[in-house]
């Protein structure tokens, strides 16, 4: 659907010369929301102005829905545009006129006659809650209802694929969660596939499938979302993540433990359908250990449910290794903590943890 092969993008600026595109490779297939996430300056917005050729690429290439930009006449390109609609943050709508004009900018363009026009406005109002606002002007509207009258005009022609450049980044979290409710209406009524940028860890934990996670100018990790939020690779995936999912023990729990080196400790990750077994009582019951849980948080992500448990197991350590095979069983993802000082606190890049086979151990 969209795929970008190899694209180095450089700026020359005041005799320096700024690589914002150092080889990205990325393909959106259709149907996916696809996020892309990374800090300031990583190089998103340059990524995302490649795929309508708001920006050429300096090497590499872009395919939509199979075919080169490049090797499009400018008549061409303008057909190919007209399948990519674009979202803004700051909704780029023209101030002088109102929503209904605004929503008919491109249909105008596209030289449609009035009736088309007046049906297909009509029908987007609708579909946005805005029909009673189109005599208003931008100026009389709030920042979410801006984005509709964006997200409306940007649908007007039909596209097959919409592009959002930070598209809540200016709104409030309880509007952004309207917006992002309204993209995914889009994409799930409409099959309309969304190409996301933002520096919101929340924004692809609501609505994404895929997300990718750039810094200066590279992809440095991409995936299924429940996979990367579930098992991030680099510290700075990792920091997103934690954004938005705890998985490190509060400060006020760590203040309150009392280690007396009795027992072991666990982190447990569970993913999917596991996370609503009765497994600590199971644990209990079947081997001859206590379990005290010292920390747990469950997420929603893609409708599954991610969860982390840290546990003190305590018993024999054959029993409590036999506890932990057991776990591994039920297809939830266990690593052994060194000691309380290795609990994960906020902030670690990466949770320091021991490795171990169980299934020898508890032999
Ligand atoms: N037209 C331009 N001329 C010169 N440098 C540019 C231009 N556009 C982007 N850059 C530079 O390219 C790099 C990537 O910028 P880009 O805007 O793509 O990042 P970003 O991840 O979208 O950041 P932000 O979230 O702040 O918009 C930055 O160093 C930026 O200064």
């Amino acid at each position: 659907m969209i795929e970008l092969q190899d694209i180095h993008k450089t700026f020359k600026r005041k005799g320096q010369t700024i690589e914002a595109l150092k080889g990205v490779n990325l393909r959106v297939e259709k149907g996916d929301i696809y996020g892309v996430i990374g800090y300031s300056g990583a190089g998103k917005s340059t990524l995302i102005r490649m795929v309508n050729y708001l920006e050429q690429p300096t090497k590499g290439r872009v395919l939509v829905e199979g075919e080169a930009l490049d090797q499009f006449s400018p008549a061409q390109l303008r057909k190919a545009k007209k399948k990519i609609g674009m979202i803004f943050q700051h909704f780029n709508l023209l101030e002088s006129k109102t929503v209904y004009d605004n929503i008919a900018i491109p249909l105008v363009l596209l030289k449609q006659d009035k009736k088309r026009i007046r049906e297909r406005v009509t029908e987007l109002l609708q579909f946005i809650g805005l029909s009673d606002k189109a005599d208003s002007y931008p100026k009389e509207l709030s920042g979410g209802q801006k984005q509709r009258v964006g997200i409306a005009r940007a649908l007007a022609s039909n596209p097959s694929i919409l592009l959002c450049d930070e598209a809540t980044s200016a709104l409030d979290p309880q509007t952004t969660k309207s917006i992002l409710d309204l993209l995914k209406k889009i994409n799930e009524q409409y099959h309309i596939t969304i190409l996301i940028i933002t520096h919101e860890m929340a924004v692809i934990q609501q609505i994404c499938n895929k997300v990718a996670v750039m810094e200066k100018g590279e992809i440095i990790e991409q995936g299924e979302v429940l996979e990367v939020f579930g098992n991030p690779q680099h510290p700075t995936t990792e920091s997103f993540v934690r954004t938005v999912i705890q998985t490190s023990v509060p400060d006020s729990v760590l203040r309150t433990l009392r280690p007396n080196g009795a027992g072991r400790l666990f982190k447990l990750k569970f993913v999917g359908g596991n996370a609503s077994e009765p497994i600590v009582d199971s644990l209990i019951r079947k081997y001859n250990v206590s379990v005290n849980i010292l920390f747990a948080n469950m997420s929603e992500i893609q409708s599954t449910t991610l969860g982390t448990l840290i546990l003190q197991i305590q018993g024999e350590d054959k029993d409590i290794f036999r506890a932990a095979e057991f776990l591994g069983t039920r297809g939830v993802e266990i690593q052994e903590l060194r000691d309380f000082q290795s609990l994960p606190k906020a902030g670690d890049a990466k949770d320091e943890v021991k490795q171990r086979t169980f299934k020898e151990a508890a032999v």
